[in-house]
């Protein structure tokens, strides 16, 4: 039976089961898969899979066995780096790329640089013992699934980390061997390399050197061609480590980026154009982290590094013309949210209820039927008064909608008018929408706020209080309440009337819009009834459906003042 000392119990349905860990699994020399046939009492449910639910269950006296879904684990990555004031590289670049990522990222800082665009202009490094005592908080708590490290700046702190990790063994070990910057600062001096050699380098499940550090760690040799960054891989490879990426970033004359990873048996040439920018500072520190954080969520090294390398690669693109710094190495956006939000037409104000007032809902075979484009009618709508748009489009093409999309897009955000999109999330993230309207049978609201983030509108159409507390619960801003009179507009839509859309309204934490058979002749009935959170009327025909879509819509706008609402 395997030692109890790395096994807790669990109770489900009144049966006790061990619990082992894949840290644990693998200090007790489990394969990688947990395979554990030397145990003939132990059966693991599913090979592979619980790599990445994080917990191996197992029942006491033999039989099946049970994972608990209730405690599947975070992904977790250990960086054992130092700190970069400019936030570019280090152990914040390290942060950011495991946060984009999707795994949770501890942190055990061995130096503080004071850095920035410009480069290095002082170091400190943290004394080893503080360096040990941080490792073994983290070690000794949290299950990390892989260490990856960074900046090692003293003899003494590698060899604390090499002593720690036979104390506390993880699953993976990712080594970006650090010793330059990208300013061409020395971060780790050449009396660092022996013991990068003989103590670090043998524990590693994959090395990440670019090719000043390859050929440092192999005494100088010259690299300059792709078949030398191969004879590098090779040699570096004897030295222990299971994987060599030999990273060609730097190769002269090449148009595009070339990267070599060895496994002791196969070569591949990983391929892919060069991204032209100044926004390269933190690269490599990015990718043995991204690396890493594959790799805990349970992919083999092979898809680790491709991944990785497009989500750098992605990123990089994304942030060409970032600006942030004077000096000639900027930082990249690993969230790939930066440059929209400096965007001069983004949307800057948060939801406010009181544009539900008149909500214009396009529809593309009126358009047609009017020979008017989606752009026009947008247009018209916004000078008639629409205080909100909701593109509407169940015929087009996905290609044109979007492209209609953003074109409406450059109208609203000059007007200061939302734009929404309707059922299709996709094309809302596509083109920065500033929300969707889903249905009951589209996304689910929670999905659709996951997708888009905090910040966007989401509007959920409800026909009943349970309809309307579930669209609160799911993180929606408004619901939409209707058919409040029979329309022609959607096929068998359910009138629920001028009575439940007051119940429904009365029932709602949320504001308000309704919607079906409204126009110009009854608008003014279904303000009247009054309850506070009915903030306006979303039209279709009543506006696209005719002749003029300005006239109808300063028509309607004009009936909605004169009926004062969302003055309540
Ligand atoms: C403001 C507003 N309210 C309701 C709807 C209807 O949405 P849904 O039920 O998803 O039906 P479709 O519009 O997708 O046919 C809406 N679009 N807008
Ligand atoms: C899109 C839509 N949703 C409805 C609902 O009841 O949820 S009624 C409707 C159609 C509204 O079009 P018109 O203004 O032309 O009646
Ligand atoms: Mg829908």
């Amino acid at each position: 039976m395997a030692s109890a000392t790395f096994l807790s119990t669990l109770s489900l349905a009144n049966k006790n089961y061990l619990l082992l860990t894949p840290t644990h699994a693998c200090a007790k020399g489990y394969t990688n898969n947990f395979r554990v046939s030397n145990l003939p009492s132990i059966v693991v449910r599913k090979e592979g899979s619980v790599r990445s639910q994080g917990f191996v269950a197992m029942q006491e006296k033999g039989g099946s066995t049970l994972s608990d879904d209730s405690r599947t684990k975070t992904p977790h990555v250990l960086t054992v780096a130092g700190s970069d004031s400019g936030a570019g590289a280090g152990i914040q670049a390290d942060l950011k790329a495991c946060a984009a990522r999707g795994v949770y990222c501890s942190t055990v800082i061995t130096a503080l640089t004071a850095q920035n665009t410009v480069g290095v202009q002082g170091a400190s490094n943290v004394p080893e013992d503080f360096v040990a005592q941080q490792l073994k908080s983290v070690l000794s708590d949290m299950q990390v699934d892989v260490v990856k490290t960074g900046m090692l700046p003293s003899v003494g702190i590698v060899k604390t980390l090499c002593r720690t990790l036979r104390e506390y063994p993880v699953h993976a070990l990712v080594v970006d061997p650090v010793m330059v910057s990208t300013s061409g600062d020395v971060l780790a001096g050449p009396s660092i390399l022996s013991t990068f050699r003989e103590e670090l380098l043998p524990m590693a499940d994959i090395i990440t050197p670019n090719l000043k550090e390859a050929s440092a760690l192999l005494n100088g040799m010259q690299l300059e061609t792709v078949d030398d960054m191969r004879s590098a891989a090779r040699l570096l490879h004897n030295m222990g480590p299971k994987n060599v990426l030999v990273k060609g970033g730097d190769l002269p004359d090449s148009s595009d980026a070339v990267d070599i990873l060895y496994n002791g048996h196969n070569f591949y040439e990983l391929r892919s154009p060069r991204i032209r920018t100044r926004n390269t500072h933190g690269t490599g520190c990015s990718l043995a982290s991204s690396i890493a954080a594959e790799v805990a969520k349970g992919y083999p090294m092979l898809s680790a590094v491709k991944v990785a390398k497009r989500f750098v690669e992605t990123a990089l693109d994304y942030s060409k013309e970032i600006v942030i710094g004077n000096g000639p190495q900027g930082p990249f956006d690993h969230l790939l949210r930066l440059k929209s939000h400096s965007q001069d037409c983004h949307r800057q104000q948060p939801f406010d209820p009181s544009d539900l007032f008149l909500y214009a809902v396009t529809d593309s075979r009126m358009n047609k039927r009017w020979g008017r484009s989606i752009v026009d009618a947008v247009k018209a709508a916004i000078d008639g008064g629409a205080t909100i748009i909701q593109l509407r489009e169940k015929d087009a093409e996905t290609k044109d909608f979007l492209e209609s999309a953003k074109a409406c897009l450059r109208i609203c955000r000059l007007h200061g008018v939302p734009l929404l999109i309707n059922d299709r999330v996709d094309v809302a993230i596509a083109c920065d929408a500033d929300g969707v309207h889903v249905g009951q049978s589209d996304m689910p609201a929670c999905v659709a706020r996951t997708l888009l983030g905090p910040e966007k509108i989401i509007g959920v159409s409800c026909k009943t209080p349970e309809q309307a507390e579930q669209a609160w619960v799911d993180g929606a801003d408004y619901i939409g309440c209707g058919g409040v009179y029979p329309t022609n507009t959607k096929e068998n839509n359910i009138t629920v009337g001028l009575n439940g859309l007051k119940t429904v309204c009365m029932a709602s934490k949320l504001p308000v819009v309704a919607i079906g058979g409204i126009g110009v002749s009854n608008a003014r009935a279904v303000m009247e009834i009054r309850t506070p959170n009915l903030k306006g009327v979303a039209v279709v025909s009543a506006l696209f459906d005719r002749e003029c879509v300005q006239t109808e819509t300063r028509k309607l706008h004009d009936v909605l003042l004169g009926s004062n609402i969302g003055s309540t």
